[in-house]
């Protein structure tokens, strides 16, 4: 015989039921039946739903009963022919006028048990089993339908039942031998005790109710059918990149299932495992798929099988000097707890024996407070102990396989993971078949730690990556646009998947956690909301997503202000802005604080020579133990640009618009006209080369007039037009020396300065053409010969790159 379960999620429509009803006339021509099914999917929610509405004196429960009554009659109505429907509807509408009797009743009494609520619910169970046997029958399907409350014997724990196996296991097989029956129909999750009232399993539990009959008949495998293709290595509406466990133990699939993976009711393995049942997770919507099987495995070659969670933990623990040494707290503790029928699901004690602290159900924990401070009152008055403290908002996360105890390492690495991505721990357990590594953190964290550790276990081939731009001018374009390029390179070569999750302008903003198409960002953004930047920055802390990367290609101040809030978030900042990291010294010195405090890189290469591996340089010889003595560099691709292509021959004011028109100039020109721009440069170079500096010691020998620093950048543009003269003569005068102009950023002796000089043919800053920048690095290691890089410094383009290359190293941490 075989055992065949339906979830809700199968019974959920007729479509579904259409399915299973095919899948049933298949199996049926091989072996005879036991087709167990759950109520629709829902249903035993808003069956609970009305009744605790109408114990609260809430007359909406009516609406409710009225959504459950359509729904049944509805599916009626699309499975059976209409000439036969009369007796299957008035069936339905019987057990519907027995609910609305029962709600009416917890109405008028303003109360409900949970004796009344397990009869409530087991209507659920019982329209749907009547549907599909009427179904089933009408198909030319022979099924007799079977009461569970008639074959499954309980005790009268209301809401989760125990099962009395002896009686249960000589009723099934008494019935089974009796009705002689190719197809027997059974509500699953109901049960009745001594006194036939009925009971049930426990949520979840038509899992159960499949697999006790089916180790009281010796099935020849279970099947339970549901709306995935069997179970996954981790919940697959959290981790996209899930994927299906052919095979797995039933001690594996125990421990999953008990560390939340919901696809199967944890009670469910004892019975089969004692009989040895093979046991299939199968898919409804997908008859094909191989799915998994759960069986008896010798060993396993799974290291880690699974990864899943529990979502509402409280932390209790009990503390206190009068613990130390006296034997017999802990079990009165779990004595305490266990009376008052609380599970406990996980358990720390450190060696001190100072303290003891055990996780339960969030849903339990006031209970637990009462009855362990009541347990303990005599040391609580005496201060030997303390009032039980309660820590709520929290989830475990568990790592399962069976192979975990065979390989060292394996906390290790996920504690690692999970701390690189700033997920704290509260606490750890590993269970002693070290079959299960449990960590607790914070619920805001459980998602993001099981996609960490699912990536760091199961992705070893693929990393994502979360990206969050803001800007979308000249570099954030290209950036864009060499993200797009090089997006499939990245997976295949590099195995990276490049999210980009948020992108905003000043006008605009948009999120998409499944990833902006790149293809077609600039409509999706001009679309989008209304630009935020805290609602941007708080949606990026809110999802919480492993990886994720906040890009800055603007040059605005506001968005260098929220560096620090992403940074202690354990989020990694890229900027090509230069605000921050030439703000106060105070400023510059949290941030990279921040940065390695937690763990999240702080990257700006391109703050300075645009794409050129400048700061990268600088950092590696400062981290070898180089120091640094002096530095010499033309830094700003504008001014080289404008002195080299400035003659006189045509108009200054003409040269310094053609360097914005290509892109080379900050969006206000006269931050690169004045020096200033240059200035934060030098300043970033020497505080990277480790000196603490403010922009103020900075000396700066500039050469704009007062007159072009004054309003609007068409008024700056006019200005210069006035004072083309001036220009002139500064041009000749260098000119007439046979030197070039450039303006050069110094550093030396612990001191800064900046300016324009005259550099004569044999200088080494003479040949140095276009935009392009250079510094000359003198230190302990490069005493005469200084280290050059050199190369074109600025340019959307190259910037861009520079940007994408920072990206790329705050993705590899
Ligand atoms: N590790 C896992 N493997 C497979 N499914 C999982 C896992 N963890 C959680 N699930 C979820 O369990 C769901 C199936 O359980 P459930 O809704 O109770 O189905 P049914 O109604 O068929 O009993 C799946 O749709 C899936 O989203
Ligand atoms: N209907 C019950 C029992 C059950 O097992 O349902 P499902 O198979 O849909 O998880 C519940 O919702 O708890």
């Amino acid at each position: 015989m075989l055992v065949l379960k339906f979830g809700g999620t199968s019974m959920g429509s007729a479509e579904a039921i259409k399915k299973v009803a095919d899948i049933v006339k298949e199996k049926l021509q091989h072996e005879s039946l036991f087709l167990v099914v759950s109520a629709m999917s829902g249903t035993t929610d808003l069956l609970l739903n009305c009744g605790a509405k109408a114990a609260a004196d809430d007359e909406s429960y009516k609406e409710l009963l009225k959504q459950i009554e359509t729904r049944h009659l509805d599916a009626v109505k699309a499975l059976i022919p209409v000439q036969h429907q009369s007796s299957v509807l008035s069936m339905v509408k019987k057990y519907c006028n027995e609910i609305e009797d029962i709600c009416n009743g917890i109405y008028l009494l303003s109360e409900s048990s949970l004796r009344t609520k397990d009869k409530l619910v087991s209507y659920g169970e019982l329209l749907s089993s009547t549907i599909i046997n009427a179904a089933l029958n009408h198909a030319g399907i022979v099924a007799v339908w079977k009461d569970a409350r008639e074959l499954i014997r309980t005790n009268a724990n209301y809401g989760n039942a125990a099962v009395d196996f002896a009686v249960t296991n000589q009723q099934i097989k008494d019935y089974v031998q009796q009705a002689n029956a190719k197809l027997i129909v059974v509500p699953g999750f109901i049960a009745g005790n001594e006194e036939q009232i009925t009971t049930t399993l426990g949520r979840g539990g038509s899992d159960y109710t499949a697999a006790i009959l089916a180790a009281a008949v010796d099935a020849s495998a279970l099947e339970i059918w549901t709306d995935v293709s069997g179970m996954m290595t981790a919940d697959p509406r959290w981790v996209a990149n899930a994927k299906i466990i052919p095979s797995i133990s039933y001690q594996e699939a125990m421990e999953l299932s008990h560390f939340g993976a919901k696809v199967i009711y944890p009670p469910t393995i004892q019975p089969v495992l004692s009989k040895n049942i093979p046991t299939w997770i199968k898919n409804t919507f997908a008859a094909n798929d191989h799915g998994t099987v759960i069986e008896f495995k010798s060993e396993s070659s799974n290291i880690i099988t699974g990864i899943s969670s529990i979502n509402s933990l409280a932390l209790l623990s009990l503390e206190g000097s009068g613990m130390i040494g006296i034997p017999g707290f802990s079990s009165r503790l779990f004595a305490a707890l266990a009376n008052a029928q609380i599970n406990v699901i996980l358990i720390t004690q450190g060696s001190s024996e100072h303290s003891i602290c055990v996780g339960v159900d969030a849903a339990l924990a006031g209970r637990a407070k009462e009855v362990v401070d009541k347990a303990f009152e005599y040391e609580i008055n005496s201060d030997k102990v303390e009032p039980l403290q309660i820590e709520e908002q929290l989830s475990i996360v568990a790592l399962v396989g069976d192979q975990m105890r065979h390989h060292t390492g394996i906390s290790g690495r996920m504690f690692s993971a999970l701390g690189r991505n700033g997920i704290n721990i509260r606490a750890i357990a590993q269970g002693s078949t070290e079959r299960n590594i449990s960590a607790v953190v914070a619920a805001a964290d459980v998602r993001k730690a099981v996609n960490v550790l699912h990536e760091e276990f199961f992705e070893t081939t693929k990393k994502q990556v979360n990206l969050f731009i803001v800007g979308t001018g000249n570099v954030g374009k290209k950036l864009l646009d060499q993200l797009k390029q090089q997006q499939s390179f990245l997976e295949q070569q590099l195995r990276l998947q490049v999210n980009i999750v948020g992108l905003s302008n000043s006008r605009k903003m948009l999120i998409d956690e499944n990833g902006i198409d790149l293809a077609k960002w600039e409509d999706s953004l001009a679309n989008a909301e209304q630009a935020d930047l805290q609602a941007f920055v708080q949606s990026i802390i809110k999802r919480n997503l492993r990886n994720s990367v906040f890009v800055d290609v603007t040059a605005n101040a506001a968005i260098a202000g929220v560096y620090a809030s992403l940074l202690e978030k354990s989020i990694a900042v890229v900027a090509c802005n230069k605000v921050a990291a030439s703000s106060q010294l105070s400023n510059y010195k949290k941030l990279k604080h921040l940065s390695s405090e937690f763990n999240a890189p702080f990257l700006f290469e391109t703050n300075v020579g645009a794409g050129l591996p400048i700061i990268g340089s600088l950092n590696d010889l400062m981290r070898s133990g180089d120091r640094v003595h002096k530095m010499e560099a033309v830094l700003s691709g504008t001014l080289n640009f404008v002195f080299n292509n400035y003659d006189g021959s045509r108009p200054f004011a003409e040269v310094v618009k053609q360097a914005q028109d290509e892109g080379y100039t900050e969006p206000d020109p006269r931050l690169d006209l004045s020096g200033v721009d240059v200035m934060r440069k030098i300043l970033i170079l020497s505080r990277e080369a480790g000196v603490q500096m403010e922009m103020e010691e900075i000396s700066c020998n500039g050469f704009l007039p007062d007159s072009c620093m004054q309003g609007s950048v068409a008024d700056f543009y006019e200005a210069m037009k006035k004072e083309e003269a001036h220009f002139k003569a500064i041009y000749d005068k260098a000119h007439a020396e046979n030197c070039k102009l450039k303006f050069v950023a110094s550093f030396a002796d612990g001191k800064a300065g900046v300016g324009l000089q005259h550099i004569p043919p044999q200088h080494d800053l003479y040949h140095l053409y276009g935009k392009d920048n250079v510094v000359l690095f003198y230190t302990d290691r490069y005493k005469e010969q200084p280290m050059v890089v050199k190369g074109a410094g600025a340019g959307a383009e190259v910037t861009a790159s520079g940007v994408f290359a920072d990206i790329l190293r705050a993705a590899q941490k």
